[in-house]
């Protein structure tokens, strides 16, 4: 929401991807041109699409068709994995179950979190603890079991190094105590059609899901091929869409990178509305700082930025918590 930009830049990655394990990355020209593009793109939208991310498309569809198919489960299936405060908040969330803005969201999902073992984090981990549902039914297990998590991972860790140059640091400026150990959140989400005559999809809500800002690093956004419903707000207040782009990914920054930052790059506010007939899947992926990172913006950010110093101190994995405990009723 940097600006009044009216689309969203697509960002061909491959010479990033090609290099990104020289530590010299940065004096290739390929390379330098991707992280002038994703410079830009931070800085004047927050979103951008990639292509040339090298994940094959059958996996990206693949992991789309196993979302659509458990939500076509019975609800009594999917509720054999439900989401409760107890299992670390992983499962399956009903229609209308997330709250953002106060209200219940038009969507269902399923969150799997990295795992966290008893006692790892202390009380900061506590709420988190616990072990994701995949062995409890088929579909979720399936997911799993895709390799899909492992390809998304790499590409967004090469994703933060061209980031990392971008913002004048170096790529492994997200690494190490960063986000050496990055921690990762899944959102399998499904969207209701426009209500029906009937109003099955009836909730107080026919938002999708409302407008919000994500919580870590970097989102991957892998949606339906068919549907134009995420939209991104810019600086005017314009609802901006990011209609699906085949081959690619929709990326967007999160509030710890915004922080590190020093709010030259932004969470940009986003929303999702399907309006259409169809049912829509998403599989969200959100790559985070280490779970017990302690944020604050970056020395040379602050530089950039006049020697002003815009925002405090947070620590992700209570930014995580505080967020997670009010998406519910
Ligand atoms: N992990 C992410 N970003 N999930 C987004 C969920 C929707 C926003 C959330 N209810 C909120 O109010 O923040
Ligand atoms: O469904 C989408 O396109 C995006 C979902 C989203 O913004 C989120 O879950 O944080
Ligand atoms: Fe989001």
């Amino acid at each position: 929401m940097a600006t009044d930009f009216k689309s969203i830049p697509i960002i061909d990655i491959g010479p990033l991807l090609s290099k990104s394990d020289d530590p010299d990355m940065g004096s290739d020209p390929g390379v330098a041109q991707v992280v002038e593009q994703l410079d830009l793109a931070c800085r004047e939208a927050g979103f951008f699409y990639v292509k040339g991310h090298g994940v094959p498309d059958p996996l990206v569809k693949e992991v789309r068709s196993i979302a659509r198919k458990f939500f076509h489960l019975p609800y009594e299936e999917k509720l054999k994995i439900k989401m409760t405060p107890e299992a670390g908040y992983r499962g399956y969330q009903r229609l209308g179950e997330n709250i953002t803005k106060g209200v219940p969201d038009l969507h269902e999902a399923i969150d799997c979190y990295t795992e966290i073992k008893p006692g790892r984090y202390g009380a900061l981990g506590k709420p988190m603890e616990g072990p994701n549902q995949w062995y409890r039914n088929h579909t979720v297990y399936k997911f799993n079991r895709s390799g899909y998590s492992v390809s998304v991972v790499e590409l967004s860790r090469k994703i933060m190094r061209g980031i990392g140059l971008a913002l004048g640091g170096s790529p492994s400026e997200f690494e190490g105590d960063r986000a050496g150990e990055a921690f990762w959140v899944t959102r399998i989400i499904g969207y209701p059609g426009v209500p029906d005559a009937n109003g099955d999809n009836k909730t107080d809500n026919d938002v999708g899901c409302e407008a919000h800002t994500d919580y870590g690093l970097l989102t991957l956004v892998n949606q339906d091929d068919d549907i134009t419903a995420l939209q991104v707000k810019n600086l005017s207040g314009e609802w901006i869409s990011a209609p699906p782009i085949p081959g690619t990914f929709v990326c967007n920054i999160g509030d710890m990178l915004k922080i590190w930052s020093n709010s030259l790059y932004e969470s940009t506010l986003h929303r999702v509305v399907n309006n259409n007939a169809k049912y829509r899947v998403c599989v969200a992926y959100f790559y985070e700082p280490n779970y017990d990172a302690i944020v604050e913006p970056l020395d040379f950010c602050i530089q950039k930025s006049g020697g002003v110093r815009k925002l405090g101190k947070s620590v992700y994995g209570e930014h995580l918590v505080s967020k997670v405990q009010t998406n519910f009723a």
